[in-house]
């Protein structure tokens, strides 16, 4: 049995042990490279995530080594300082921190050559297999793994270079593999050409397409709370539930990536991928098993039965001075805020509204699911105006999941109020870190587990749901409505949310003691 083969089926049952207490299964010379190694992802999630595998003795040092590429000339130790404002803690490091960090960046080397001739990778192939070579690895049996963390326009020449200078040399046990960032495309045919782009080098099971909110926690627990609660086996369908929303908001704007925004909005940084991506999880059939070849069957399903969006289910948003920052055109038509509504044409979801929201600039920052149910049939407690039952998944800030019901308002009388059952991670799990999405990302690539990276013909189906859309924004015949900073959007986004059945509940409120 391969060794990818392994790893899939050691995978297949969802353990109780953390996954970070787990052992890395898989030994040998291991040789990251960060590609985009002077950028903003690098330094912010990339690094940091290897980072804080490599205090969890998750890379151990005689086995890993980490070259960052790019084509900025700087040395070794530049590249060294510049992370180590991002690892270090901001609130001050305590000698063994700063201890971990030096280490750690011992363990990092930097390579300067350009994404689109030889010469940079021909260097870069010296260097893994020089490391190689000191670890004592046999050739072809060592890991290399590549990150593109890099705008998707050099991705092509990129994984070229890859492929023809710096694979691992020969099949015995070891591999290479490359994560790609989103956004892939820009609609259904760029991302096609793309996915051949990178097809014809390299196979899918080395290809990992990442959406970091698929390492979310709580996205992560989704699988579980719906196909291991009994609760909801019987309740999760058209029969019970009135109406799903997945909303994304943050309380910033577009802050210093103006210029790459504006050539993608909001329904294409947000919605056409980390939300679709949830709903998928929300709305699929039960998977025949935990290989990550059913569950993205399973999500592709799910895709290829949304109907084509209607014109008259979108309210697009720009925020008030998105066009200040001198890198946005003056008469952009870009949107901030999209609110927009899918049907899912299948027996279990016909009729159910989900309603994705995504805005950036508005007045809190939340990524939430929130599932509706129907109002109770003949209710003699007329507690029609408390509210309606509803599941309530936080992925972020405080992880949490609530469920608002009705229950007797405690005293002498009879009567019903809304009240929630609370599982607020910040209290219930004090003491346990939950890993940033990337860290467990980077994880799975290094273990062969693709259950949560993008499959090609997901990536697919996803742009064939937004695509007309798309371009009947960027013809200008849809236009954004103008929305305040700090608001909560456009006015007509709520009346859209209300005309597809959601019932807010009024006189409602609850903060969670996590938030
Ligand atoms: N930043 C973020 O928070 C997130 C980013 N992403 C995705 O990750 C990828 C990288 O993002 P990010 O780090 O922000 O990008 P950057 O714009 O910071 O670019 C990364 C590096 O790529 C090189 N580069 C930039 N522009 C070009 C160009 N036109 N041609 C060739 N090389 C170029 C630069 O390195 P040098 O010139 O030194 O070679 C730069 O340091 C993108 O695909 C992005 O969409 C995804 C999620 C979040
Ligand atoms: O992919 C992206 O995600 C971030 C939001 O990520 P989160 O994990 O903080 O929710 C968003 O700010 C950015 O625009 C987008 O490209």
């Amino acid at each position: 049995m391969g060794t990818n083969e392994w790893h899939v089926e050691r995978r297949d049952s969802i353990g109780t042990e953390s996954p970070v207490a787990r052992e890395v299964l898989e030994t040998g010379t291991l040789s990251i490279v960060v590609l985009g190694a002077s950028g903003d992802l690098a330094k912010k999630k990339t690094f940091p995530a290897l980072f804080h595998l490599y205090k969890q003795e998750l890379l151990p040092p005689d086995e890993v080594h980490i070259f960052g590429y790019a084509r900025s000339k700087i040395s070794d130790d530049e590249l060294r300082n510049k992370l180590r404002s991002y690892l270090v803690p901001e609130k001050g490091a305590s000698p063994k921190q700063l201890d971990d960090v030096s280490k750690f960046l011992q363990l990092v080397k930097y390579v300067s050559g350009p994404y689109d001739s030889e010469d940079g990778f021909r260097l870069l192939d010296k260097e893994i297999s020089e490391h190689e070579y000191l670890k004592n690895s046999k050739e072809g049996s060592s890991r290399r793994l590549f990150y593109l963390a890099l705008p998707p326009s050099v991705y092509p020449s990129v994984c070229k270079m890859i492929k023809t200078c710096c694979m691992n040399k020969s099949d015995l046990g070891g591999w290479t593999r490359v994560v790609v960032e989103k956004p892939f495309g820009r609609d259904l045919e760029s991302a096609e050409e793309l996915s051949t782009q990178i097809g014809e080098l390299f196979e899918e099971p080395q290809i990992y397409r990442i959406d970091h909110y698929l390492g979310k926690e709580l996205v992560q627990n989704m699988l579980v709370l719906r196909f291991a609660n009994r609760f909801f086996l019987p309740l999760w369908n058209h029969n019970h539930i009135d109406n799903v929303q997945i909303v994304f908001r943050e309380d910033f704007g577009t802050d210093g990536r103006g210029g790459y925004f504006d050539q993608y909005g909001i329904i294409r940084d947000i919605i056409q991928n980390h939300l679709l991506q949830v709903l998928c999880l929300i709305a699929m059939e039960k998977p025949v098993s935990l290989k990550p070849e059913h569950i993205r069957d399973e999500k592709v399903k799910v895709l290829e039965s949304v109907l084509p969006i209607r014109d008259d289910e979108v309210v697009l948003g720009q925020y008030e001075g998105y066009r200040d920052d001198p890198t946005v055109p003056d008469d952009s038509n870009t949107p901030t805020f999209a609110t927009t509504i899918l049907r899912i044409h299948n027996e279990r979801w016909e009729g159910v509204p989900f309603i994705v929201k995504a805005g950036k600039a508005l007045n809190s920052r939340k990524a939430e699911i929130r599932v509706q149910f129907k109002d109770v049939p003949g209710d003699i407690f007329r507690s029609k105006k408390q509210g309606r039952n509803e599941f309530v998944i936080r992925l972020q800030p405080s992880e949490a999941i609530y469920m608002k019901l009705t229950v007797k308002q405690p005293g002498l009388e009879m009567s019903a109020v809304q009240s929630e059952l609370d599982l607020s991670y910040g209290q219930r799990y004090q003491g346990i870190t939950i890993p940033e999405a990337y860290e467990r990302l980077i994880l799975d690539t290094i273990r062969g587990d693709q259950q949560h990276f993008v499959r090609r013909d997901e990536l697919k189906a996803s742009w064939q749901i937004f695509t007309p859309l798309l371009h009947k924004i960027d013809r200008g015949e849809l236009k954004p409505v103008p929305y305040k900073p700090g608001s909560r959007g456009p006015a007509e986004a709520d009346e859209l949310l209300e005309k597809a059945g959601y019932v807010q509940t009024h006189g409602y409120i609850w903060i969670p003691p996590t938030l």
